[in-house]
């Protein structure tokens, strides 16, 4: 489709700006927030992390390099809804299949160009990340800021159970060790970075009791990471528990960084804008190295309630000091807030899942 038509962002305190409509029409809401990536908008569209959030692009030129499968972090796009400065109908790259509007288009994904993200980026900077509507159907802008209001809030909200595997799922069978994954809404790359080292991966649903798992006989579990607030998962909580109390070597990334937090007695709260992002410099503290990383967060562990006895934080964001690793004390385990996968961004912190993988090998497990 190339006819131009409009469409306006409203965001819930009032704020409305007037732009184009790109990929499909229609009218989609969510909580406005932002990524300053400059490349792997396909990635970042189709992350499941993203569930119910509509991204707005700091990169002023989007769809440049086009759409294709190789670059999808999950089978559709996850986001509410894309807002971009400006947006590239004519693409230019030998791996492209297709426009990106029409991959939009082809998967429902309303998006709004001609934006100017600077000043709404700044503007959420300033008051906090909010709910915001996209629409090319209603261009009223009393009815659209009333619909804005209307959004759910993200504090709150579970929204894992809507990207989890319904049923168990094999990813991968190799040499290495056995790694059951508590599916959130796990990005492909995190799979692929285990399976690529040898190991055997199973997708496991969200709420699958722990014994179901352990008739896997897994050497370890990961935590995925996942859209929405891990301090509305009591029962994924519950169930960390259980799994640290088996001894095994645990592993989480993002929300399942948060969720082994929470199942440790420390607290996470909700950031007012979050990083997103894919050059956030982070120190590990074990190596004195700093590691450009890619993160997508909009919750965080309170560094406060962190104690000796649960944790310690091995890795810090060199911007605001945020606590973005736990290496935990009374299990053999660790967890990132940011992601070491990638997909897109730097590939410094890949060494985490040879972390894992030999902290399998070594066979520290506590007994059962
Ligand atoms: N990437 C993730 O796993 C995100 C975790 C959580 N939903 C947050 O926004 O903090």
């Amino acid at each position: 489709m190339t006819e131009t038509a409009p469409a306006k962002i409203a965001l819930e305190d009032g704020l409305v700006l007037t732009g184009t409509a790109v990929g499909a029409r229609g009218e989609t809401g969510g909580e406005l927030c932002f990524n300053t990536s400059m490349s792997g908008y396909q990635e970042i569209l189709t992350d499941p992390s993203y569930v119910g959030q509509l991204m707005m692009m700091t990169y002023p030129h989007i769809g440049n390099y086009g759409a294709f499968e190789d670059a999808t972090e999950s089978d559709t796009p996850k986001v509410a809804g894309l807002v971009v400065r400006e947006f590239c109908h004519s693409p230019s790259n030998h791996r492209s299949e297709e426009t990106l509007a029409a991959w939009m288009e082809r998967h429902g994904l309303v998006g709004i160009s001609g934006i100017d993200t600077r000043q709404l980026v700044r503007h959420i900077r300033e008051k906090g990340v909010m709910n915001a509507v996209v629409s090319s159907e209603d261009l009223d802008d009393d009815s659209l800021i009333a619909k804005a209001k209307n959004v759910p809030s993200m504090a709150g909200l579970e929204l894992a159970s809507r990207v989890s595997v319904a049923e168990a799922e094999d990813f991968s069978e190799g040499d290495g060790p056995r790694i059951a994954v508590y599916d959130y809404g796990v990005k492909r790359n995190i799979l692929r970075s285990f399976a690529t080292r040898g190991a055997s991966v199973r997708l496991f649903p969200h709420d699958t009791p722990l014994a179901t798992v352990q008739a896997w006989n897994p050497d370890g579990i990961f935590f995925s990471n996942g859209p929405g607030d891990p301090r509305a998962m009591p029962d994924a909580v519950a169930t960390v528990k259980e799994a640290i109390a088996s001894g095994l070597p645990l592993f989480g990334i993002c929300l399942g960084h948060q969720l082994m937090a929470l199942a440790e007695g420390i607290e996470v709260f909700k950031m007012k804008v979050g990083h997103r992002g894919a050059n956030q410099p982070v120190l590990n503290a074990e190596t004195g190295k700093v590691e450009i990383t890619t993160q997508n967060h909009g919750f965080a562990v309170d560094p406060e309630s962190v104690t000796p006895e649960a944790a310690a934080v091995h890795h810090r964001n060199l911007n605001d000091g945020s606590v973005e690793g736990l290496r935990f004390a009374r299990f053999p385990g660790f967890s990132v807030q940011y992601h070491p996968e990638a997909c897109p961004g730097p590939h410094d912190s890949h060494y985490l899942f040879d972390e894992f993988l030999s902290l399998i090998a070594s066979g520290e497990n506590a007994p059962a």
